[in-house]
């Protein structure tokens, strides 16, 4: 008997023709991916295109079951297309090991598809496919999990809410004075090591104004003394880099950062007067104390698993601290050997940074009388990861093919927004509710887009706005991703190329006009 037949039994022969037909684009070949491509590839999906832009990684292989072992560092979308077409060969798949955002993926390139399926992890990638998805008027599929938590939706231009009708809570921040000068749990002094030491040390000088710490507090004027004082000290960190690689590298900037930031932290008694002051910490009083602890060769002789799992002694710590700052900083200069901008951003799957980022946040904790953490419980906190579930995966990809079949069979109506909840209470696993109707004033969705050919080397942002104006869109603002390119009051741009302001094919320029209407702007270049 054909594949086929128990399909064409459940779901109607149209519908099983109508499928086998659809082009469907799924982005994203991680936890949800793997599961839904070997659904699409048992449920008569024949014309496939999977794109992916990372490579399989150790920790992927408890839940992403067209992986293994001797797939580790290869791209998974390649990987998860040859795995997949074991459960069904008669399947067109295509992969593509890049990122969603490359120019080559075009509004055209989305047009060709009848349906896009997102298996996505970030709200980046999830906001360009849903405008490139409003921009080709291409039904989308919408995922997402976390832990025990799921949820499925259908974006359709001008029916449905798109991603971005409903504001998306941001990541947490940090004030600026808490991380750097009054820690006082676990998670701020996690933050202080991954997202400012670890950036002053190995990154470079973009890397230096990081996002999870917020401004807010920055207004009065002790604040901004003591703002220019940490200036000040991370100046003098970037003095003593100048010596890395030489002996007493790794004791220099202990007892600059856990010694002589922290005296001068300690001075500042207004600080102290309503907190525990940190108490300085200097490499050597560590190191001779170390006389009656382990000696790194016990460190190393222990199971990975018990000295991921335990809290290290100071003097473990120290020596964590030292060699994997000197591993780090050898790695650094290796790649800057080659290209001088380089850097080594945190991954919590890199074991040196994780090795790091322990040691130091624990230096600081103890420094501030703050409970340490294991390697295990920092890699977590660090890597902000909420453990994935298998099966809530499995459930969610089960119910997008289900509005998959929905969509291609031309029931919009029928389909839902379902979330996955948890809870020991509730009767029902799954809740749904109709699907949304757009947001008025959603700045994505509800202006018109355009699509505009232009020679983008030759053009100039004067051309630009003639054109526009040809078209009777008068005292026009133009932006890009946010930046001000052009207004009433600002024509510093108007006589360069749109090529020079990176204003290049694939781009989207966003235009309102006088009246307040927003025009949306897709670039292509000719
Ligand atoms: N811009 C993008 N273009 C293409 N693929 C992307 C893009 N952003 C994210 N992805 C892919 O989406 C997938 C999301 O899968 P998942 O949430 O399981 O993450 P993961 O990286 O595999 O796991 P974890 O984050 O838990 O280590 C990943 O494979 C990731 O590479
Ligand atoms: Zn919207």
């Amino acid at each position: 008997m054909p594949r086929e037949t128990h399909l064409e039994a459940t779901i109607g022969r149209p519908l099983a023709s109508t499928i086998s037909k659809a082009k469907v684009l799924m982005v994203g070949a991680g936890g949800i991916g793997c599961e839904l491509l070997k659904n699409l590839v048992m449920s008569g999906f024949k014309e496939i295109e999977v794109v992916d832009l990372d490579t399989i990684d150790l920790s992927n292989l408890n839940r992403q079951f067209l992986f293994q072992k001797q797939h580790i560092k290869k791209s998974k979308a390649h990987i998860a297309r040859a795995s997949a077409l074991t459960f069904n060969p008669n399947v067109n798949i295509v992969s593509r090991h890049q990122n969603i955002k490359d120019q080559e993926f075009s509004v055209d390139w989305f047009k060709s598809f009848d349906l896009v399926m997102n298996a996505l992890d970030n709200l980046d990638a999830r906001r360009h496919v849903n405008k490139m998805c409003l921009a080709a008027n291409v039904p989308l599929v919408e995922s997402g999990t976390a832990g025990y938590l799921g949820q499925v939706t259908v974006i359709q231009k001008d029916e449905t809410e798109c991603f971005d009708c409903q504001p998306k809570e941001t990541p947490k921040t940090f004030p600026v004075c808490t991380i750097r000068s009054t820690p006082s749990t676990p998670i701020h002094c996690i933050v202080w090591a991954k997202s400012y030491l670890f950036n002053l040390l190995f990154g470079n000088a973009e890397d230096d104004d990081d996002e999870v710490l917020s401004k807010e507090d920055s207004n009065d004027d002790e604040t901004a003394k003591e703002l220019a004082a940490l200036a000040a000290e991370s100046q003098a960190l970037k003095a003593i880099l100048e010596s890395a690689g030489t002996e007493g590298f790794a004791q220099r900037v202990f007892d600059k950062v856990f010694y002589t930031d922290i005296q001068r932290l300690r001075g500042m008694e207004d600080m102290w007067k309503n907190r525990k002051p940190p108490i300085p910490l200097k490499y050597d009083d560590v190191v001779s104390q170390s006389d009656n602890q382990p000696t790194p060769m016990d460190i190393e002789t222990e199971t990975t698993t018990l000295k991921d799992q335990r809290v290290w002694t100071l003097a473990e710590t120290a020596q964590v601290f030292s060699d994997s700052l000197n591993k780090l900083t050898a790695r650094l200069k290796e790649m800057r050997a080659t290209d001088p901008e380089a850097s080594v951003h945190f991954d919590k799957d890199d074991p040196e940074a994780l090795d790091f980022v322990t040691a130091t946040s624990n230096l600081r904790a103890h420094v501030y009388g703050i409970e340490e953490k294991s390697r295990f419980q920092v890699k977590a906190m660090a890597g902000n990861i909420i453990p994935a579930i298998a099966t809530t995966n499995a459930i969610i990809a089960g119910m997008m093919v289900m509005l998959a079949f929905k969509i291609l069979n031309k029931r919009l109506a029928d389909c839902k927004t379902s979330y996955l909840v948890y809870g020991r209470h509730r009767p029902q696993l799954i809740v749904s509710e109709p699907l949304a109707k757009p947001n008025p004033k959603c700045y994505i969705c509800r202006n018109s887009y355009i699509v505009l050919k232009i020679d983008t080397s030759k053009s100039t942002v004067q051309d630009l706005i003639d054109l526009l104006e040809s078209n009777s869109l008068v005292e026009l603002e133009i932006q890009e991703n946010g930046r001000v390119i052009y207004d009433p009051d600002f024509d510093d741009n108007v006589a360069k190329t749109l090529e020079s302001l990176q204003i290049t094919d694939g781009k989207f320029v966003d235009i309102v006009d006088e009246e307040d209407r927003k025009i949306i702007v897709y670039l292509k270049h000719m």
